[in-house]
């Protein structure tokens, strides 16, 4: 199917005002003055639609939004060609704090975000609904906010099951796993949404590459784990492929996995070359400041290794 022509939709439950604060060496309890602050649109599904529409691909991003934080966050969407579509919430948008020291190690304050009335709950998945009238595909990303049940993305799968659209989920928890009962066309996990998904540490890419399979047993049709430096493993019925790009000296690895699947997505979201793509945008990302989105010159697709035959035992390194 031709995901990158027609346009994909993002739906953020749980969207966020992202401030990333570069500072030295984190001491614990210490007065720490930063260096440089980015103040920028956040929450995973926000970020897919940043991406994509930064690299010439229509993007439409449905957000629940209330609050002075929510009259910002729409704002500060207003820099990007993204048709937005808000659902307009009591409760005011969440501030997230990542806190970048200079060895790019990445401390990360996510908020709960508002609670979200039942009426809120039922408007923000018609909302999703009618957004989706003739989209390729639609991506479900990012934490539930409270309020929210856990089968909520399960739910939106179902209801747009009889339609042309392939759904994506980028979740994590009992949220993650109620998806994957509901059969998604991908999920993209990150090494510990894995392991929390499976249950148990993985640490080699074989290991990887079971928890897919499980999860593919589970429902899920093709599974995109992303692993940090150690690339990406994409698994689905037409196999297993494992790609990397050189490891880069990373800046902020904030959206770097957001960045990645837009960039599968953008490829066609299927097989090897989407696999490609993807890890290129991730490893662009990382190099990047705060949660900033690869364009088309940051791109080094290239550089990246599909390697011909996997090195299961090979031990993961983790991390960015
Ligand atoms: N240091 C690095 N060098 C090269 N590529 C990297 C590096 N770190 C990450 N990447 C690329 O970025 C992709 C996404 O990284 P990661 O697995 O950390 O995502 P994530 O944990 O889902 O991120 P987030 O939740 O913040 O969006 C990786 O699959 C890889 O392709
Ligand atoms: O709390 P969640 O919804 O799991 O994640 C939210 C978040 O950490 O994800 C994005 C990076 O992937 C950031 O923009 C945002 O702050």
């Amino acid at each position: 199917m031709e995901v990158a022509t027609s346009v994909i939709v993002t739906v953020t439950a749980n969207p966020s005002i992202d401030r990333t604060v570069e500072v030295g060496a984190l001491v614990r309890g210490g007065l720490h003055r930063a260096t440089a602050v980015h103040v920028q649109p956040g929450g995973k599904g926000i970020n897919v639609a940043r991406a994509l529409v930064c690299n010439g691909i229509k993007a439409r991003a449905v957000v629940p939004a209330g609050g002075a934080e929510g009259e910002q966050l729409i704002s500060l969407l207003s820099d990007y060609s993204i048709d937005v579509v808000r659902v307009p919430t009591l409760g005011p948008v969440r501030m997230n704090v990542s806190v970048i020291e200079p060895d790019a190690t990445v401390t990360k304050l996510n908020e709960p975000g508002a609670r979200l009335t039942e009426q809120e709950c039922r408007a923000l998945a018609d909302a999703v609904i009618t957004a989706s009238h003739k989209a390729s595909c639609v991506i479900l990303a990012g934490s539930l906010p409270p309020g929210v049940h856990h089968g909520f993305y399960a739910d939106l799968i179902n209801r747009l099951s009889g339609e042309d659209i392939r759904v994506v989920v980028d979740t994590s928890g009992p949220a993650l796993r109620a998806a994957v009962a509901a059969g998604p066309a991908l999920i993209k996990p990150n090494h510990h949404e894995l392991e929390e998904a499976v249950q148990r540490p993985l640490s080699t890419l074989q290991d990887v590459i079971d928890a897919a399979q499980e999860l593919r047993a589970a429902g899920a049709q093709a599974v995109l784990a992303s692993l940090g430096r150690d690339g990406a493993v994409l698994v689905d019925e037409n196999g297993t492929w494992h790609a990397e790009a050189p490891v880069v000296l990373a800046r902020s690895s904030v959206g770097a996995g957001d960045a990645m699947l837009a960039g599968f997505l953008a490829a066609g979201g299927k097989g090897q070359a989407a696999l490609v793509s993807a890890v290129a945008w991730g490893a662009a990302a990382v190099s990047l400041p705060g949660s900033t989105m690869p364009r088309p010159d940051d791109l080094r697709p290239h550089l990246v290794e599909v390697h011909p035959r996997i090195k299961a035992g090979r031990e993961l390194r983790g991390d960015n």
